[in-house]
């Protein structure tokens, strides 16, 4: 792991695989950090140069008073992209990171080989909705809105069979600062690419858990329908958080989108 100064915040990064491989980067969503995507990253590092980090105020992160716009975290990503001399990477996006990964390709598609965006929209949620979590959590912490996200995370099967699991998850969710968690509700609560996305020039897959409970598979096939020659692809079994609860398909998804769009 490794720290690196970009745009006067600390940011966590870490990088697995040959260094000379083509680059996929992966971003992570709300209230969670890089770990999320170990399992997929064991599956992929044999081929490709994968790069993680926490985005501010997440992780090991700094976390500056918010709010954050998808622009800030866009700005922080493609900072780290400057420092690591990456020109051109595959980029994937869960959810929030899904939509820095939508803005970054429209504000930079020369530096994207092929864009991967998982359990998410090109609007997520509502002002109001979005309001409410800041509120919430301004006042009470992570704690009191702990359980909710679980379920929207996590399948009812999963939950049931892998308490352990779950537990450890609830964690990593309990210990995202309540400052940068809000910081980005914000950009979520701001950000709206729908009008955009449409620009997207560069090749997409879409994905969506079939029981993603945050931005369900509906919600998902609408943007994908959105962008000029986007697939999409359901995964089975499978809540809101793909490289946790199904990595093995994940992993092979993308795998195949970047073998079809020569990112190999
Ligand atoms: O996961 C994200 O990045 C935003 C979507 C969301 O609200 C997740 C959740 O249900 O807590």
């Amino acid at each position: 792991m490794a720290f690196a100064l970009l745009n006067h915040q600390v940011i966590h990064w870490t990088s697995v695989g040959p260094t000379d491989a083509p680059a996929i980067v992966l971003v992570n969503s709300l209230g969670t950090d890089f770990r999320i995507w170990d399992d997929v990253a064991a599956r992929l590092r044999d081929r490709w140069h994968i790069v993680l980090h926490d985005k501010r105020g997440h992780g090991l992160s700094d976390a500056p008073a918010g709010p954050y716009s998808i622009d800030d975290h866009t700005d922080d990503l493609l900072a780290l992209a400057g420092h690591l001399k990456l020109d051109r990477f595959a980029l994937v996006g869960l959810s929030i990171g899904g939509l820095i990964a939508q803005n970054l390709a429209l504000r930079a598609p020369e530096r994207v080989a092929a864009l991967v965006l998982a359990d998410t929209a090109a609007r997520i949620g509502t002002t109001e909705g979005w309001n409410a979590r800041i509120d919430a959590v301004r006042s009470g912490g992570l704690a009191p809105i702990a359980d909710a996200v679980m379920e929207r995370w996590f399948t009812p099967s999963f939950r049931a069979a892998r308490p352990v699991e779950l537990a450890g998850w609830r964690n990593l969710l309990l210990r995202t600062p309540p400052e940068g968690y809000g910081g980005s509700c914000a950009a979520l609560r701001d950000a709206d690419l729908t009008g955009r996305v449409g620009a997207l020039s560069v090749p997409t897959l879409v994905v969506a858990g079939d029981q993603d409970l945050s931005t369900p598979p509906d919600l998902v096939r609408a943007t994908a329908d959105r962008i000029r020659g986007a697939r999409f692809e359901t995964i089975a079994s499978c809540g809101h958080i793909p490289p946790v609860e199904q990595p093995a398909a994940l992993a092979a998804l993308i795998a195949r989108h970047l073998e079809e769009n020569g990112h190999v």
